[in-house]
Formats: C-alpha cells, structure tokens, sequence
C-alpha cells in the first residue's frame, strides 16, 4: 500500500490490510500474556524497551506489548505510509484537505537560518518577523518602558481566549513558574460565564493591566464577549476610549476582525491558517508567556519542539519516540477496545497538561469519516484524561489498580525538584527537626510505585503470606498487568515542555494517519454555536416561540425562562 507517489488525502480502509489482520489474530495472544511473565521471558526489556530523544527519557517496556507486537506495528504505520505523510506535512503540503490548508505548526519553531517555502511564501522569515515583533514588545513590557495610559508600567497580563488560544499559554505558564523573570505576571480568561472574568479582574488595577485578546478567528463569541467586558471594565476606570491602546493587544490570523473591534493592527501578532488552534502556542499565541519569561527563555522553549520534530521527521519508524507511542495508543484502542489513556504527571507544575491534552488529542483525532469521507472502520480517537500525581492516587487510582476496566497511563516526572523542601515529621520541634529526605523524592517514590504495582500486582498468595484473613484476601489481591509508560527528564524546563508538547503532537498525527483521518479540523463543533446563537434570542425574549424542535430542550427553555422571570 506505501506508495510514495499516492495523493496523501485519498484514504483507503487501513482494516482491510494484512498488516492490520496480523495484529488482530497476535492480540490474543499478548492478552493471555501477564507482564510478570513478559518480563521473566524479557528481562532485558526494562532496558532495551526505551528511547531517547533530547531531555526525556522514554521507557514503554510496562507496556503490554512484546517486541514482536512493536515490529507488527510498525508495519502497520509502513502500510499507512505515516512516513510519507508525514514528509508531506513538514513539506508543507495541503493535508488538511477539509479546509484546504497546508499542517505547519513545525515551522513554528525552525531556527532562523532554516528555509522552507510553502505556496511561494518564505515561511520562516514570516515566523521569525513575528518573534522578532513579539520579543520587542514583551522587552518593552518587562523593562516598564511601555506605559499603561496613565504613566504606569504593566503588572499584569491577562490572556483572553478560549480553547487553543487559552490552553496552551495557561499551560506553559504554569509549567514554567520558576522561569517568570521580572515583574509580569499573567492571569486567563476563558469561559464566557461571566465569573470568569470577573474573578480574574478581582483585585486588578487597571492603570497596570494589559489585556491581549487572543483568537485565532477574532470571531470567537466567548473571547469577543470577555475582550468587550473586559474594555468596558477598563474605559470606565481610566475614563477614556484612548486608553484601550495602551493596553490592548491582539494575536489573530484575522486583522479585519482586530481592527473592527476597536484593537490598531500595529498591536496585532499575527499568525497564519497553517496554524491549527490547538497547536498554537508555539506561534504568537504564546505572547502572554513570552511576557512572563522573557524572549530568551521562549526561544529554549520553540528549541525543545523543534528537537523532538527533528527526531520524529528522521529516526526510524522502530526507535521514533512519537511513532512508538502513537502505535501503543492505537494498540488498545483498536485491538484491545480500550478507549481512555489517562496522563499522570508527578509534577504540581504540570496541573494542566492533562487538559491541554484532552484538545489536542480530542479534537484532533475525534473523527469518524477518513479524509476521503468514508466511514472509519474502526475506532478513531482516544479519550485522554489525568490528574497531577500524587493527587490523582488518592482520587481515582483504585480504579486504576483494581476495576475491572484496564486503562493505559503515561506518567511523567523529573529527577530534579522545581522545589524542594525537607521531610520532616509532625512531632518533631520545627526549630530543631532533622531532615529526613526530600519531598521530591517522596513524590517519585509513588511515581516508581505505582507503575510497578501497575504493573506487576500481587498474587493471592502474596497477600495470603502476609497473614491477611482469609475473606479479605480476593478484595486486596491486586491483579497487575496494567501498562504504562513513563516518561522522565532532568528537569522541568522551558525546553523539555516544548519536547513534551511536540511528542504528543506528534502521536496524534501517527495515529490520525493511520487511521486515515484529517486530523486537524473540528467541524464537529460548529453546530453547537450556532445553535447557542439561535437560542439566545429565544430564551432572552418573552415574546418569541418557546417551541424548538424537541420536547425536552423546548421545555427546559421553558423553565429557564421563567426562573428569568421572562414568560409566564
Ligand atoms: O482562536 P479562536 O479562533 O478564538 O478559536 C478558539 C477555539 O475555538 C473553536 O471552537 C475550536 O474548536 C478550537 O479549535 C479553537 O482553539
């Protein structure tokens, strides 16, 4: 089927292969397989079942998998032509085929001495013209130089933006509070629910507020809802229309849009359709964290995506981080019917990576026609979701551990503190306390835990031998083979994040492309605005047709409007 010369958007049934059949009729095999045994036949696995790339260290050898399940894989990808494809996106090829668009969030992060023209543009100079712009405008911000209207340099930043305008910077800023430098300090505004905002703006001065609006579209109703409120908020505390220049900026693709708001387009950072929103924040969308921790510490960041594109564009398939990971998802899903793979990060920092995830992978892979239009023939999308460790143990790892569902998880973790403090017990004198080892280490002590007993369990005899009472025994033997992979660096730095965000990245694409769909639209969530739209103007009017088209929305209008007061 690989075939260098096929159009890249015509799609044919990837379940109809060989390759496809060969890891239908190995499944069961592995299945009847514990990975006690795997490893006991294995033992070198723990050892040989990993791969480097840049700052992390990949080990997927937990996962329930033998190397002859990774060679089939792999042929798999091979019959997709995922190498092909993938050439194709970096070469700027139109592979979102729905919206006619050429896939280039790589491009993003190239150094400026790399060239790469996409239909007759120099897409790298255009790039780096926009960081060149954004790092004048954030040194301008971080050394008090650009004033609010009243004389004040800039405190706060607040982000306004929804989905990937506000996931990705929310993200990174977090993930990266030690590497905020100077006085600027971000904040994010979202959810058109009107307690967003205003928690936000709670305690703010608005005479050192900066706000940038950013949207991919510039027509996103909740962004241009929260950017309204939040000029009006401003306009009435300083007293003057001029004063929205001082402290409103705009990243969008849509200057027509920033202009009509009200937003001078020389206060605009421009990105480009090539850049899907859920892969944004390396592009301007990044500005709020730029603002927070300097250009210098931003460039680290596009490095550390740029070394995981360049080990994902040139290793082989069979030692390619994101292939290998992106084949383990594909796995479960459709070998296994296994749809949810939850992300652990032992990492405070790192709270919102799982819901920066759940746009990413969701949005991207959430489909059911390929990008020929047919009918998938198997599953498509995983259900990603996560909690920081060691949060998540004390929620829902019983689940993990003991329910009868098996669910794949990824952790991750550091060798080196973002902060430490010292172990101390409770009953000691706090003036006089020993140390007794690091709170780090007591974090990753759960994480090497977790994914062992993940892994390996405990029998009933195991449990017996320690003397349990017989009728407890079955509810505390902990059955095992539960995969995982675990993903570690040195250190949470700008750079290795970018690393992380790329090699999630590119996993989506490596399943998307085997499964034969366009990864990077959403129509699928269009309808829902424009239903919002339309109702709107039922439920605010007393007068109009409570009746819609079903009998339950029809009535829950009905007793929405008149807790509103606004029908009888
Ligand atoms: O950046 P914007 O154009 O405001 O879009 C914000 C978000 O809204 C949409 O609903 C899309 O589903 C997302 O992919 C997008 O990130």
């Amino acid at each position: 089927m690989a075939d260098g010369n096929r159009d890249k958007n015509q799609e044919f049934d990837i379940t109809a292969t060989a390759q496809w059949q060969a890891l239908a009729e190995h499944q069961p095999e592995v299945a009847a397989l514990h990975l006690r045994d795997v490893f006991a036949e294995d033992p070198n696995r723990g050892d040989e079942l990993t791969v480097d790339v840049g700052d992390l260290h990949i080990d997927y050898s937990k996962q329930r998998v033998l190397r002859e399940t990774l060679t089939k894989l792999v042929d798999l990808a091979r019959a997709a032509d995922v190498e092909g494809k993938r050439d194709a996106m970096f070469a700027g090829e139109h592979i979102n085929n729905t919206e006619d668009r050429a896939v280039l969030h790589t491009a993003l992060r190239l150094p400026a001495d790399a060239t790469l023209s996409v239909d007759g543009q120099d897409v790298v100079g255009d790039v780096h013209e926009v960081l060149d712009r954004m790092g004048a405008f954030t040194d301008a911000l971080r050394s008090g130089e650009w004033k609010g209207y009243t004389g004040k340099p800039i405190e706060t930043v607040i982000n306004i933006g929804i989905g990937g305008s506000d996931l990705g910077p929310a993200m990174v800023y977090q993930a990266l509070r030690h590497y905020v430098t100077g006085s600027i300090h971000c904040r994010f505004v979202s959810n058109v629910d009107p307690a967003d905002l205003v928690a936000t703006l709670d305690g703010l001065d608005p005479e050192t507020t900066l706000f940038i609006v950013a949207s991919k579209t510039f027509t996103t109703l909740e962004t241009i809802t929260n950017a309204s409120a939040a000029r009006q908020w401003l306009v009435k505390a300083l007293g003057s229309d001029d004063a929205v220049s001082k402290h409103f900026v705009a990243v969008s693709t849509n200057a027509e849009k920033v202009s009509e708001f009200g937003i001078d387009t020389a206060n605009m950072f421009e990105f480009w359709d090539w850049v899907g929103g859920r892969y944004s924040v390396d592009s301007a969308i990044g500005l709020s964290v730029m603002a927070a921790i300097g250009k210098e510490a931003f460039g680290e960041f596009l490095a550390g995506f740029h070394i995981v594109d360049d080990h994902f564009r040139t290793a082989p398939l069979e030692a390619n981080a994101p292939v290998l990971l992106g084949l383990i998802g594909l796995w479960y899903d459709n070998f296994w019917n296994v749809a949810s793979r939850v992300v652990l990060p032992y990492s405070n920092d790192m709270s919102r990576f799982s819901a920066y995830l759940q746009q990413l992978t969701m949005e991207s892979n959430g489909k059911s026609v390929t990008k020929s239009g047919d009918h998938v023939t198997a599953d498509t999308g995983e259900v990603f979701w996560g909690e920081p460790g060691t949060n998540g143990q004390h929620a829902f790892y019983q689940l993990l551990h003991q329910g009868t569902r098996m669910i794949p998880s990824d952790f991750i973790g550091f060798a080196t503190a973002t902060d430490d403090l010292p172990v101390l017990s409770a009953s000691d004198d706090p003036l006089t306390a020993q140390s007794d080892g690091s709170m780090h280490d007591l974090l990753m002590s759960n994480y090497f835990a977790q994914t062992k007993v993940l892994a390996f369990g405990k029998t009933a005899e195991e449990v017996a031998a320690e003397g349990v009472e017989e009728r407890l025994v079955p509810h505390q033997v902990m059955p095992g083979n539960r995969p995982s992979t675990s993903i570690m660096s040195h250190e949470l730095t700008p750079s290795v994040v970018g690393q992380l965000i790329a090699l999630y990245e590119h996993q989506v694409f490596v399943a998307g492309a085997i499964w034969g769909i366009n990864s990077f639209d959403q129509w699928g969530v269009q309808l829902g605005k424009s239903q919002a739209k339309e109702l709107l103007s039922v439920i605010t009017s007393a007068d109009s047709p409570a009746a819609q088209s079903d009998s339950s929305t029809d009535a829950l209008v009905r007793w929405y409007r008149k807790q509103r007061g606004r029908t009888p």
